[in-house]
């Protein structure tokens, strides 16, 4: 993958493990015991992750830096999608309403995200392409395996995109790559550093599912 996008995507990869992405996975770690996800921990991480969308498409939508711009409207998001899934979900298993706590994953990243898209748009953007790039990787895999395993293999509209979803990538890829021309070195690496952060917010929000 060419452009700054190959680089963030390098760096991501490294931090898989090599149970999470064969291929590319970086890190060495035990087999985890028997992952067991329940219907109230998914739903709390569809709830909790809808906080987090929202976060990151207000931003957006704000441009408080007038680069954010370019990622308005791209198709790539998600909050509307999850509150049908989350309404879907409770009627469907009879759940109740999940709470999101001011001081759970989700509250706790959005309100990280708002400071840094104030204050440090290479961070937000590290954020941003990890968050939204992971959820049509790794994320469709782990949302595959739920359906399967809970769902009565139902596709959930947080999976499905209005269009070809390769081909939105694409043009997101293209917007990050035009943006960090404009971006020195320093301003790359320092993007760049904020992936292992990036990896730790998400860890917090998938491990809502076997909760
Ligand atoms: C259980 C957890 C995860 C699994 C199983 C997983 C798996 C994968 C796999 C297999 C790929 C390669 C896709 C491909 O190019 O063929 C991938 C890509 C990627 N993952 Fe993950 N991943 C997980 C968690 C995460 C997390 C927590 C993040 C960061 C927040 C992340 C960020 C990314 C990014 C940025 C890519 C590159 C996507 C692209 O090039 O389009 N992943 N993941």
């Amino acid at each position: 993958m060419t452009g700054f996008v190959g680089e963030m995507r390098a760096v991501a990869m490294k931090l898989h493990t090599k149970e999470q992405a064969p291929k590319e996975g970086g890190i060495e770690a035990p087999k985890p015991a028997v992952w067991a996800p329940t219907l109230k921990g998914y739903l709390q991480f569809l709830a909790e992750s809808e906080v987090v969308y929202d976060a990151f498409e207000s931003a957006l939508q704000e441009a408080s830096h007038p680069e954010y711009a370019k990622f308005q409207n791209t198709g790539l998001e998600r909050t509307a999608a999850l509150r049908e899934d989350i309404k879907w979900m409770q009627q469907t298993y009879n759940l109740p309403a999940p709470v999101v706590e001011g001081d759970g994953p989700g509250k706790r990243y959005a309100l990280h995200l708002q400071q840094l898209a104030r204050d440090d748009p290479q961070y937000f953007i590290c954020h941003y392409y990890n968050f939204f790039f992971a959820h049509t990787a790794g994320g469709r895999m782990i949302g595959t395996k739920v359906a399967q395993m809970l769902l009565d293999g139902k596709d959930l509209q947080f999976y499905q995109y209005n269009g070809d979803v390769s081909e939105l990538l694409d043009g997101v890829r293209a917007s990050l790559n035009e943006l960090a021309e404009h971006w020195t070195r320093e301003q790359k690496d320092h993007c760049l550093r904020e992936t292992q952060d990036a990896f730790r917010y998400s860890g917090m929000l998938m491990k809502c599912m076997t909760e």
